[in-house]
């Protein structure tokens, strides 16, 4: 299978670069973000101080931006480090995790993306639309519109910003504004973990960190997680298992223990 040996090769890079992944993310999902890139063979670091900040996105492959915990000084701290990784061309990942539920977290990734320029805006089909409408309201960090409904928006949200833009959902789609990417599988189980969705931001950033083509890195990170998500599903009993056997089926795939 051609795509499982690319997705491959880019972790052999993973794993030999162990790339420093530099995330300012949200209290919910530190630990499982973290533990995620340490599976697949990254090296996260989670660090939001102003004070730092700018140093710390100086030495990684890769920064996270995600807005799910989002206060006013944690905003400068995203601000300082997007514009320090835009200047080096360090890939930006945005995570825009509740946009549209409030005008403030809107606001807030327009500014981002005015700002750093980021090289992928991942979200779910609810966020991704809701950036590039203003009146589309969504009920907080949980999509309520297909994926398959957003794709005509993240073509235009692509178009606008520069971005590689993933949505994702039952099936991801991953588009640069005129090339659309579908990648299946995963489980129904997956929306039932919280940070799923922030998984796949991180595990995005380690592949941005190593594969310069985005519209490739991102689709590869989905493919990785529809495919750990799904041999993870099969074995566990409930949301609980569930998050415990993604991270050993990532670490299986990662210590390549399973050849294309
Ligand atoms: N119904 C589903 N069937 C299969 N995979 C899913 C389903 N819903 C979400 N996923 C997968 O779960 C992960 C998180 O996606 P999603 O729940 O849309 O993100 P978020 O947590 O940001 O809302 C993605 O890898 C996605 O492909
Ligand atoms: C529940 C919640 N509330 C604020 S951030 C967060 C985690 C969202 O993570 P994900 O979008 O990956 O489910
Ligand atoms: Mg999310």
């Amino acid at each position: 299978m051609n795509a499982l040996k690319s997705i491959l090769k880019d972790i052999e890079l993973i794993k030999a670069q162990s790339p420093l992944i530099h995330n300012i993310t949200n209290f919910v999902v530190m630990n499982n973000t973290a533990n995620a890139l340490l599976a697949l063979g990254a090296s996260p670091v989670m660090a939001h101080a102003s004070e730092e900040v700018e140093e710390m996105t100086s030495i990684a492959s890769a920064l996270v931006l995600n807005i799910g915990t989002l206060s006013p000084t944690w905003i400068d701290s995203m601000k300082i480090a997007g514009r320090t990784a835009s200047s080096k061309n360090i890939p930006i990942i945005l995570d825009p995790v509740g946009a549209g539920a409030t005008s403030y977290r809107s606001r807030i990734c327009r500014e981002l993306i005015q700002d750093c320029n980021p090289t992928v805006i991942r979200g779910n089909a609810s966020e991704i639309m809701s950036l590039v409408d203003e009146e589309i309201q969504t009920k907080g960090v949980d999509s309520t519109s297909s994926s398959l409904h957003a794709v005509e928006y993240a073509k235009v949200l692509a178009q606008k910003t520069g971005a590689i833009v993933s949505i994702s959902g039952e099936i991801d789609y991953i588009t640069d504004g005129t090339r659309v990417n579908e990648v299946r599988g995963g489980s129904p189980l997956m929306p039932r973990v919280t940070g799923m969705g922030c998984t796949a931001t991180a595990l995005t950033a380690a592949f941005l960190a190593v594969n310069k083509n985005a519209l490739e890195a991102a689709t590869h990170a989905m493919e990785l997680m529809s495919w750990v998500g799904e041999k993870a599903a099969k074995q566990a009993k409930g949301p609980g298992t569930m998050q415990l056997f993604f991270l050993d089926e990532l670490y299986q795939v990662a210590t390549g223990e399973v050849q294309a």
